[in-house]
């Protein structure tokens, strides 16, 4: 069967803008960051047109060095592509210094979207050659949080960014990890409404209230560990594989379909360039199979990462 592509699918950004369907994951496992070179082109190579990133997943500087090449041998112009990174929690009062960084390791001049990482305020820590701490510590292993700070600091401070007709680093700015009533309170006090919201979503986390408050409001839900995180075990699902013996893809490519379909977007990552190749077939769930795989995890929530954090944002729960 002969299936159309997450990457030739677009969406509509609520400032004007488009976005990919599909982008590539690059939270690459500890000791693999140089990998993630090779999974950027073989992405590239395939039809991706976004990558997702982070100031905090240190494969920054390795994502640069392939899209220099890429660059460089005429295989994409930085135009075509959509590049996205976030701010993390140590820069809760500094987003412009994160960004800063992050070109600098991209080797790019502008992204085309920023993303509050979590809405959280780390305090700033410094190890002994100067360079800032990402998750600050205390000597029984918890979070040290800045005092008196407020997560909404940050979003304030990159939309002074991306409304600065004199800045041209960022193109579109958005959240990640909000909760619905985090929103609310973005919605009342900012002038600009996120494009985005980028939170964990599968069949075992639907978060159906977040994706009608958000859709109500303009704003997109970006699914990330659609398979599940390492091992990818969303696509041992028996609903995840009966669905895709039936559309005649691979689960994984029902896993993501899932969002397309409903209009988000989705970032699954791969360090095997095969994989990073045919994660991207779109299956045309029917009405009754997105209904179960929404209910399938309604039964049996499950969250796999920032299960730390549930604590400390209100609202971020199993969320279903
Ligand atoms: N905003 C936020 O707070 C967060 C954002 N993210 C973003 O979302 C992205 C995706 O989420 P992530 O948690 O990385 O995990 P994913 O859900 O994308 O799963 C990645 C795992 O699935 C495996 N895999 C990939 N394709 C297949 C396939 N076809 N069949 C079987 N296994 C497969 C990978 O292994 P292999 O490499 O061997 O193929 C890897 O172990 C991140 O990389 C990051 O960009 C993630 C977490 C939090
Ligand atoms: O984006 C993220 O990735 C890490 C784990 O992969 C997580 O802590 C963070 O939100």
């Amino acid at each position: 069967m002969s299936h159309p592509r997450n990457t030739e699918i677009y969406f509509n950004l609520n400032n004007g803008g488009r976005i990919p369907a599909i982008g590539l994951g690059t939270a690459s496992p500890k000791g693999r960051y140089p990998e993630t070179k090779k999974a950027v082109k073989a992405a590239i190579r395939a039809g991706y047109r976004q990558i997702d990133t982070a100031w905090y997943y240190k494969t920054e500087p390795y994502i640069g060095e392939a899209l220099k090449e890429l660059f460089r041998d005429g295989e994409i112009k930085r135009e075509d592509l959509f590049i996205t990174t976030k701010v993390w929690p140590c820069y809760w009062d500094d987003p412009s210094t994160s960004i800063n960084e992050s070109l600098k390791s991209l080797g790019i001049d502008y992204v085309d979207m920023v993303l509050q990482h979590w809405p959280l305020c780390y305090k700033k820590t410094y190890d002994e050659n100067g360079t800032i701490i990402g998750k600050p510590l205390d000597k029984d292993g918890k979070v040290i949080f800045a005092e008196g700070a407020d997560w909404i600091t940050t979003y304030q401070l990159m939309e002074k960014i991306y409304l600065d007709p004199k800045d041209t680093r960022v193109r579109a700015i958005g959240v990640s990890n909000y909760p619905i009533e985090y929103l609310e309170r973005v919605i009342k006090e900012c002038k600009v409404t996120p494009v985005i919201n980028q939170v964990e979503l599968h069949p075992h986390l639907p978060q159906l209230e977040l994706n009608d408050f958000c859709h109500k409001n303009g704003i997109l839900l970006t699914a990330y560990s659609p398979l599940g995180s390492g091992g990818a075990p969303n696509t041992k699902i028996p609903l995840v594989q009966e669905y895709a013996k039936k559309h005649e893809v691979a689960p994984a490519d029902i896993l993501t379909s899932y969002h397309v379909r409903k209009g988000n977007v989705v970032i699954p990552r791969s360090l095997n360039p095969e994989r990073v190749a045919s994660n991207i077939y779109f299956a045309p769930l029917t009405k009754n199979e997105m209904k179960s795989l929404d209910d399938f995890g309604v039964n049996t929530p499950h969250r796999y990462i920032g299960t730390d954090m549930a604590g400390v944002i209100p609202g971020f729960t199993h969320g279903c």
